[in-house]
């Protein structure tokens, strides 16, 4: 049983209403408006710390990972003012504390369930709650009333109210707040009656139970009642140093998984809100949101909304994104007493699918894993073997509904608020009529009519409050003076829904609306059909053309990708093992492709194009299924007509799973193989721009060195032609006759007789000639593999012949023979072996 904080109230606690330290909110920072951005306002679990469950290495490492940058530019990202906002409601998406995913990797859609379905052994062992008292526990099924409970905010002030006076977890005005001195102030007397700021008290003692109960397959809700800014969302969500029972109650529920080795579960969350009266999806995208907003449908207890977004969630961290996202997206605004008011009602939604492991099937694969049985162990479930002989698995089916209701409240000084509190007016006034006629029933026995279509809240909670669930009520009040009418008004709420008898049953049948259970069937006959379709192969082949024995082959391949696709679905402890060594990326084919023979590359694109086709095909049967619908008359019974929307959703659903495995199976390794070949082509063509620009250099390297070359050659021949003319003057003069033979050396060569100097010469300037040839220079440098590496063209030549006739002038204005000039050292320039002859002539 919860335990009373009675020792709390005798002491009251000096009470500052809290505001999260990253918070900073002045007029300065909104002058013309006083909004919160969405950035500053405080989110459920907008940080790990929020969540105070002993984490796992792996989940810490994990948790303090930056968000992906990706994130930040998702296709399909929302718009920040699509949904209609408050004035003061900050804008969604831009400023959320997590940007807003198109397609959560966590929406039911897109889930692998094989990596969804958690059991004993798949939950981080970080995870386990060690606190889970099961004798505490072991009474809260037998209850068939609401668990009412008080929580009272500490505060500054003196109270208005006073507990625990004489009767215990009762609550009384103090007498001199009473309106007559003569009439006693009433005591009112509740399950439980809470005060301070410890919000584990308050989880164990009012919801905790309830929590419990919906892991073992009864509906639960628990919700928060009370006038604006008593506490409600602090009750619920809590912050940073005290978790509220959202996240309390998210961490039993993987607890209770972990100690509950014999059964298997899957769980979806949701999390809507009802603002202004109409319903949305905050796990929406908000365009969408806006555009779609979500109906109610059904009649009765059968309450289907639609289209409401699930998404499958694995672990604490799952659950804290999906609260983030949506938290992100609610309606706050600041109001005259609350710096951060709900504007609306929110609703938080755990569907919890489980069934027993080790029958059927399970037995053949590996039997019951040893560990502790289910806390709080039950019977067989009801109609479970009966259900089981005629081949069903039974599935158990839970919801777990936490609500932070908006808070009542007067009319504000702003005319938006004031709409909006309209509303929340209404709906909650709309509630109390409906608790009131469920009271009055239940005391005395009548069937008056509940007008439960008065509000979405109310119709909404129909089939709970009819008495299909568990339910936890905190009605949290301010127990300020001057808010003792709206104290008064909630605890007569609570004295009211008190009365209110429920009947909570569970649901664990042979449930054909399961996921686990529907596919399990569709497997079943699948492979029925191709077995029967492989026995008459043989006999069919003869018959068949060619064409006819492709379309058959075709079918038992579309029979095999949907077996394997649904095997997929259904998980048990080991193929969640098999499947862990499976998260990497699709293997690209690239790397095969290259070295693929054409025929090869046409036989892998052949097979590639027939799963697309299968693919289509199925896409295509599914919708022609869902055109082919059959149709009402629109006075029909509203069972039927919900039985077939109930059928519409799940063909939809699997349209979507069948959408989503050709993304999965095709889409991504077509996109790997296209990256992959996209990236080496990328490389090679690099490589190559590199090596043409090095080539480019090189040519102009070459053509620089040709173009000088070719003005040496030019000045060479100008000097030939002018020593050629000089040697024939000097021939013609006759002064070579007389001379004496010299001493053949290195300084005078023999002189050849015939033809004189200028022969010599001619044939000297013919060898430099062939040695300069320009080809010669050409090969050479085309062997040198790189521009840069160029030999030097020899400078030596040039230079020479320019020291061979910079002595030596041959204009009119000089005199013809130079003057002696210092000798220069081996110098072998026959010119000069010529003119040295010379210079010793007279003149
Ligand atoms: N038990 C408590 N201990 C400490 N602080 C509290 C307690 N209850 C409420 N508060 C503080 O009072 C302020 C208002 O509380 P809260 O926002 O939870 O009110 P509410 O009932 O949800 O209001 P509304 O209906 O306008 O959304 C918050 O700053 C919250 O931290």
């Amino acid at each position: 049983m919860a335990t009373s904080n009675s020792s709390k109230l005798v002491r009251p606690v000096p009470f500052t209403p809290k505001r999260p330290h990253f918070i900073s909110i002045s007029s300065e920072d909104h002058p013309t408006t006083g909004r919160i951005p969405r950035s500053t306002t405080p989110s459920l679990l907008g940080s790990a710390k929020k969540f105070k469950a002993a984490l796992s290495t792996e989940s810490r490492s994990r948790l303090t990972t930056k968000p992906r940058s990706g994130l930040a530019s998702v296709p399909g990202s929302p718009t920040k003012d699509l949904r209609p906002k408050t004035p003061t409601t900050p804008k969604r998406g831009s400023e959320s504390p997590l940007p807003f995913p198109q397609m959560s990797e966590m929406d039911v859609s897109r889930v692998d369930p094989e990596e969804a379905l958690v059991d004993y052994q798949t939950v981080e062992p970080g995870d386990i709650s060690g606190e889970l008292d099961e004798a505490a526990l072991a009474d809260y099924g037998k209850e068939d009333k609401v668990l009412v409970s008080i929580r009272i905010r500490p505060t500054n002030a003196t109270s208005a109210w006073q507990t625990a006076d004489t009767i215990p977890k009762s609550i009384k005005l103090n007498s001199q707040h009473c309106k007559t001195s003569t009439t006693a102030p009433q005591d009112f007397r509740f399950d439980e009656i809470l005060t301070g700021s410890d919000n584990k008290p308050v989880y164990n003692a009012v919801a905790r139970s309830h929590v419990c109960a919906a892991m073992d397959g009864y509906n639960a809700i628990i919700f928060a009642y009370g006038q604006t800014a008593s506490g409600k969302t602090f009750t619920l969500s809590g912050d940073e140093d005290q978790p509220g029972i959202i996240p309390r109650a998210m961490k039993d529920v993987f607890a209770y998984i972990r100690r509950t080795p014999t059964r298997e579960y899957l769980l979806r969350c949701s999390y809507l809100e009802i603002y202004n009266e109409t319903i949305h999806d905050l796990l929406a995208p908000p365009s969408s949101s806006v555009s779609q907003p979500v109906q109610i449908q059904g009649t009765g207890n059968n309450v289907i909304l639609t289209p409401l977004r699930e998404e499958v969630v694995t672990s604490l961290k799952c659950v804290r994104e999906v609260l983030q996202r949506g938290e992100g997206n609610r309606r706050t605004a600041s109001t005259d007493w609350n710096e951060r008011s709900s504007r609306s009602h929110s609703v938080f939604r755990v569907v919890i699918e489980s069934r027993e492991r080790g029958s059927g099937a399970q037995a053949d694969e590996g039997g019951i894993p040893s560990g502790r049985t289910t806390p709080g162990f039950r019977p067989p479930t009801p109609g479970g073997p009966r259900l089981q002989a005629r081949g069903g698995r039974s599935v158990q089916t839970s919801v777990l509904s936490l609500i932070d209701l908006a808070g009542s409240e007067k009319a504000t000084s702003d005319k938006e608020r004031t709409r909006e509190g309209k509303y929340i007016n209404t709906s909650l006034l709309t509630l109390g009529t409906v608790i009131a006629t469920l009271a009055e029933n239940s005391a005395k026995n009548k069937h008056d009519h509940v007008p439960f279509r008065n509000s979405k809240l109310t119709r909404m909670l129909q089939p709970s409050l009819s008495g299909n669930a568990r339910i936890s009520v905190i009605c949290t009040i301010n127990p300020d003076t001057g808010a003792i009418a709206e104290s008064t008004s909630t605890l007569l709420f609570a004295q009211r829904i008190k009365k209110v008898q429920l009947n909570a049953q569970k649901k664990e049948v042979v449930d054909t609306e399961a996921l686990l259970e529907r596919y399990r069937k569709e497997i079943e006959e699948l492979k029925k059909r191709l077995s029967e379709k492989e026995a008459g192969a043989p006999a069919l082949k003869r018959r068949l053309s060619a064409r006819e024995q492709l379309d058959e082959s075709r079918a038992m391949n579309d029979l095999n990708s949907r077996i394997r696709q649904l095997t997929k679905l259904i998980l048990t402890s080991q193929t969640v093992d098999e499947n862990k060594d499976n998260e990497s990326r699709p293997a690209s084919p690239t790397k095969v492709d290259f070295d693929m023979s054409p025929y090869q590359l046409q036989q892998e694109l052949l097979s590639a194009h027939r799963q697309i086709d299968t693919q289509a095909t199925q896409i295509l049967s599914l919708e022609a299924a869902l055109l082919a619908r059959p149709q009402l008359p629109p006075d029909a019974p509203e069972s039927e007509k919900d039985k077939l929307l109930t059928e519409q959703a799940k063909t939809i659903r699997e349209l979507e799973i069948v959408v989503r495995g050709y993304e999965e199976n095709l889409g991504e390794p077509l996109r790997a193989v296209r990256e992959d070949v996209e990236k080496e082509w990328i490389e090679k063509l690099e490589r190559e721009k590199r090596k043409r620009e090095e080539k480019e250099v090189w040519a102009d390297e070459l053509v620089k060195q040709l173009d000088k070359e070719r003005r040496t050659r030019m000045k060479l021949e100008d000097e030939r032609q002018a020593l050629a003319a000089f040697v024939r003057k000097f021939d013609a003069l006759g002064l070579s006759a007389g001379l004496p033979m010299a001493v053949p050396s290195k300084l005078n060569p023999p002189m050849p007789t015939p033809g004189g100097a200028a022969a010599v010469f001619a044939q000297r300037q013919r060898s430099r000639l062939q040695s300069m040839d320009p080809e010669s220079t050409m090969s050479t440098v085309e062997e040198t593999e790189s521009p840069m590496r160029l030999p030097a063209v020899e400078p030596s030549l040039l230079e020479e012949e320019w020291d061979a006739v910079d002595d030596v002038s041959f204009g009119d204005d000089k005199p013809f023979f130079p003057m002696p000039t210092k000798s220069r050292k081996g110098s072998h320039s026959p010119v000069r072996g010529i003119l040295g002859q010379k210079e010793n002539m007279p003149v």
